[in-house]
């Protein structure tokens, strides 16, 4: 169902992400090619591609953290070098891993996705906790909250990662290949769950992934548009905002 008053003030269709005319080289390697291509509010993008076909370069440039050779791209409608809003924008790469040694709690690190980097030392109070507890049911990390991250293993740090990008629901939420290595049933409520926030939480996503059957399962079988050898398939959302703020909710 359409929104009234989201669609009275055309509100679902700011442009988040702008690509014009974007190629991208290492050296003398050219990745990406005279790309173009919108993001816009409530978007669901899902990015397939065969392994070397740019999938995690694309993702790079857009937030920022590769130039591109040519062309712009703009976010939230201000040039990429420019943009400074970075709080509004979630990102988990791809491989993620931390260093053994490394000496926060689950907790702690959850809990950072709360806070930039000039709130960092602010108390941490009521609210903030039960959202951390949310997120942690959430990802199934709620039994090794206390346990340093270092000692964990690779699927445990990766749920991590997704709790604390999720625990702020973040304007735009980009996620390469989240869920490798991570069980079934975790899995499955992930997807869940991220299909729930963009539908009724006016969450926009961007998400690389191998498997077809969960894109296509929820953005439809035709990509909207292609980068070489990547496929870009998209969804949409009008669907009424829904109230329930917490996390868990949106699992059956
Ligand atoms: N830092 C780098 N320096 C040089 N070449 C690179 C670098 N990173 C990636 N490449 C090359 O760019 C191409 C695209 O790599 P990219 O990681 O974007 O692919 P991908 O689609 O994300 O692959 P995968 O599915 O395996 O994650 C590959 O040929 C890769 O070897």
């Amino acid at each position: 169902m359409k929104s009234d008053s989201a669609a009275s003030a055309g509100y679902c269709h700011d442009k988040i992400i702008e690509l014009n005319d974007v190629s991208f080289s290492y050296n003398d390697q050219k990745v990406i090619s005279d790309f173009s291509f919108v993001v816009k509010e409530r978007d669901f993008v899902g990015v397939i591609g065969s392994n070397g076909a740019g999938k995690t370069t694309l993702l790079r440039m857009m937030v920022g953290l590769l130039k591109p050779t040519k062309g712009e791209i703009s976010m939230f409608g201000q040039p990429i070098r420019r943009f400074r809003d970075w709080d509004r924008i979630g990102y988990v790469p791809q491989k993620n891993a931390f260093n053994p040694l490394f000496p926060a709690t689950v907790r702690e690190v959850v809990l950072s996705g709360l806070y930039s980097n000039k709130m960092m030392f602010r108390r941490v109070g009521k609210a903030e906790q039960q959202k951390c507890d949310d997120a942690l049911e959430v990802m199934r990390i709620t039994d090794i909250a206390d346990k340093r991250i270092g000692q964990l293993s690779g699927g445990q740090q990766q749920r991590v990662f997704l709790a604390r990008a999720l625990i702020n629901k973040p304007d735009l939420l980009i996620l390469d290949e989240p869920t490798v290595g991570i069980d079934a049933q975790t899995q499955s409520d992930f997807f869940e769950l991220i299909f729930h926030m963009h539908a009724h939480h006016h969450m926009t996503f961007l998400m690389v992934s191998h498997d077809i059957d969960i894109i296509e399962g929820y953005l439809g079988q035709e990509p909207r548009d292609h980068c070489g050898a990547i496929k870009l398939y998209v969804r949409h959302s009008h669907e009424q905002d829904c109230a329930i703020p917490d996390l868990q909710h949106s699992l059956t």
